[in-house]
C-alpha cells in the first residue's frame, strides 16, 4: 500500500477508456497471460501470485491505484502503476471488441499533485 493508499480511498469500476497511463510500461508477458487467466475463471501461475492466490481471488485482480482529479469542472482518472492489470484489460477488450471496467482504487488529487509524477507535461494531460 502506498502512503496516498492509506485511508479512505473507495473502489470503484472505471471504464478502460477513461483512463490516462502517461508513463509507457516495461511488460512481462508471461504475468499479463497469467492474469488474464484470472479474469477468466482458471487461474495460473505467475511469478507474483501461485495459481492457489490467483483462485482466492476468484476472477477479479486486486484494485488499481488511479488518481482521480477534477479540472475545470471535469473529472479526470490517471494511472501510474499497475501496468500489467491495464494489460491485461487491455486484452480482454480486445478479444471482446468492449471497453471493460477496471477495477481500481480512486485517489482523490489535485492538479499540483498530479504534476509530481508528470512534472512539465502537466498542461497536456487534460485535453
Ligand atoms: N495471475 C494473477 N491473478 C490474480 N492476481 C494476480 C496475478 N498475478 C499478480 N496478481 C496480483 O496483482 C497485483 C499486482 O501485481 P504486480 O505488481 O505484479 O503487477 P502490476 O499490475 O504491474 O502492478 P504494479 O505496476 O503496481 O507493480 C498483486 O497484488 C499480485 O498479487
Amino acid at each position: 500500500m502506498s502512503i496516498q493508499t492509506g485511508g479512505l480511498n473507495r473502489i470503484s469500476g472505471i471504464p478502460l477508456s477513461q483512463i490516462r497511463r502517461p508513463i509507457a510500461p516495461v511488460l512481462d508477458h508471461q504475468k499479463i497471460d497469467a492474469m488474464v487467466s484470472t479474469m477468466k475463471g482458471t487461474p495460473e501461475a505467475s511469478k507474483t501470485c501461485t495459481k492457489e492466490e490467483a483462485a482466492v481471488m476468484n476472477s477479479q485482480l486486486p484494485p488499481i491505484d488511479v488518481l482521480c482529479v477534477r479540472d475545470q469542472g471535469k473529472t479526470y482518472y490517471f494511472g501510474f502503476g499497475g501496468c500489467h492489470r491495464f494489460q491485461a484489460y487491455e486484452r480482454i477488450r480486445d478479444q471482446t471488441g468492449e471497453d471493460v471496467e477496471v477495477r481500481c482504487k480512486i485517489i482523490p488529487a489535485t492538479r499540483s499533485q498530479l504534476k509530481l509524477y508528470v512534472g512539465s507535461s502537466i498542461d497536456d494531460m487534460f485535453n
